[in-house]
């Protein structure tokens, strides 16, 4: 039995990590008498406006990506404030976190800094307990393993080809378990492999950031249309074993000076570009739609919400940056019915799950992401299932930065045994 001096933070080091996509980035390893925790800042290339800061190096090496004050920032600066502070207090933790930053948007100590070490504590703490992360987080309730949104083709800023919408997301929803989840998703991975190769030549199967397929593709409808077809030569029906979604990352393609979004090569306004989502909804079974319209429109978020919300997840990343400031102004334009949940947007735990218990409250569904530049922290995992959010989002069944996550899902179903339940279509049972 663990005695309360087993959970006294003894130590918080930061060390250097690199991402997914070999840029710099923050792990910090938190001790206590009994247990060690380590914590990974992932970091994103569609970023809103409205997130937590990462602190980096501007010009001096790492192609100005450095994170040697950030590191500093962990040793001289939070780590002597948290050490002989126990560490199953998470909100004092990041209220301390949070009180030296003293910015709104975690600027001075880092966004990178503040997300690593709260992970690492809430970790060490788990680890000092000797229970699970998920069990340590969520308690005994926590059982519910999460729906994947499989993101098999990349496109916006995560590929260099010329879709504008980021991702194209197949979601097993029909499987009984995670497990057949996870196999009947590899078996349209790989079906989508062989069309996409027939069809545009093997080059086509070159991956992007989040391990989808990266096809030289032109038109949104092209990558809609190879999913729809190697979900059926795979052996699936859609709009019963899967759906799709797409993450349009729209302000990465709005052009505020013509107040229109660039899709296909042509202009499209918030009305047209609305009509062409009605459209894809409805010929090929969408049941997910992040980000439609750009991080200031809440007014088409909420148009769209209006018209898809009764049978389409509708959900705010860059629009709400896990931030409940933002959130709350969407819970009031009725904006979404989904909230997209990345630690690092608002830089602590403690925030993520205020967030998300603000969105729950609201009947808003959190959804709960990686990052395009992920690492081998499989933490949201454990943070899917301790909340049971239902649905999480990290990329392609490959690359394994994404597998951390996916292997640890699969750890966890086994480890939970029978009692252990997939969500499958329940979140995406909606209301407008
Ligand atoms: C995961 C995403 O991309 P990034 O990490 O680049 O913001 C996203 O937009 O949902
Ligand atoms: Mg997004």
């Amino acid at each position: 039995m663990a005695s309360d001096e087993d959970f006294i933070i003894s130590s918080v080091h930061g060390v250097l990590a690199l991402d997914s996509r070999g840029n710099p980035t923050v792990k910090v390893i938190a001790k206590t008498k009994a247990g060690v925790g380590v914590g990974i800042a992932p970091s994103g290339a569609s970023k809103s406006s409205k997130e937590a800061i990462e602190k980096r190096d501007g010009g001096r090496g790492w192609g100005g990506m450095g994170v040697n004050q950030a590191l500093s920032n962990v040793n001289t600066i939070v780590a002597p404030r948290l050490i002989g502070l126990d560490s199953r207090k998470q909100s004092l933790i990041d209220g301390v976190l949070i009180e030296i930053d003293g910015t709104p948007n975690k600027s001075r100590l880092g966004g990178n800094v503040t997300t690593a070490t709260s992970i690492a504590v809430a970790k060490a703490a788990a680890a000092s307990s000797g229970v699970e992360l998920y069990e340590y987080l969520g308690g005994p309730g926590a059982k519910v393993l999460p729906t994947p949104l499989m993101n098999v083709i990349n496109g916006g800023v995560h590929a260099g080809n010329n879709l504008a919408f980021q991702e194209f997301i197949i979601i097993p929803a029909g499987a009984p378990t995670f497990t057949e989840a996870m196999r009947m998703a590899v078996e349209v991975y790989k079906s989508l492999k062989s069309y996409l190769s027939d069809k545009y030549g093997k080059t086509s199967t070159n991956v992007g950031d989040e391990g989808g397929y990266a096809p030289p593709m032109n038109e949104v409808r092209e990558p809609l249309e190879a999913l729809r077809a190697a979900i059926k030569a795979a052996g699936y029906e859609l709009g019963s074993d899967f759906f799709l979604g797409i993450d349009a990352a729209s302000s990465e393609f709005y052009d505020p000076e013509k107040k229109a979004y660039r899709v296909d090569g042509k202009l499209y306004d918030p009305g047209s570009l609305l009509d062409l989502y009605v459209q894809l909804v409805d010929e090929f079974s969408i049941a997910y739609l992040e980000d439609p319209f750009h991080e200031e429109d809440l007014q088409h978020f909420s148009e769209i919400t209006a018209k898809l919300g009764s049978r389409v997840l509708i959900v705010g990343d860059d629009l709400y940056a896990t931030n409940v400031k933002y959130l709350q102004e969407g819970i009031k334009a009725r904006a979404t019915n989904g909230a997209l949940v990345k630690v690092n947007q608002v830089g602590t735990l403690t925030e993520t799950l205020d967030y998300i218990r603000v969105a729950r409250n609201a009947g808003i569904r959190p959804v709960i992401s990686h990052r395009s530049g992920d690492t081998e922290d499989p933490f949201i995992a454990d943070l899917a299932v301790a909340v049971g959010a239902g649905v999480i989002k990290t990329g392609a069944p490959a690359r394994s930065e994404r597998l951390a996550k996916y292997n640890r899902l699969l750890e966890i179903e086994d480890s939970l045994g029978p009692m252990a339940t997939y969500a499958g279509r329940e979140p995406f049972i909606t209301r407008a």
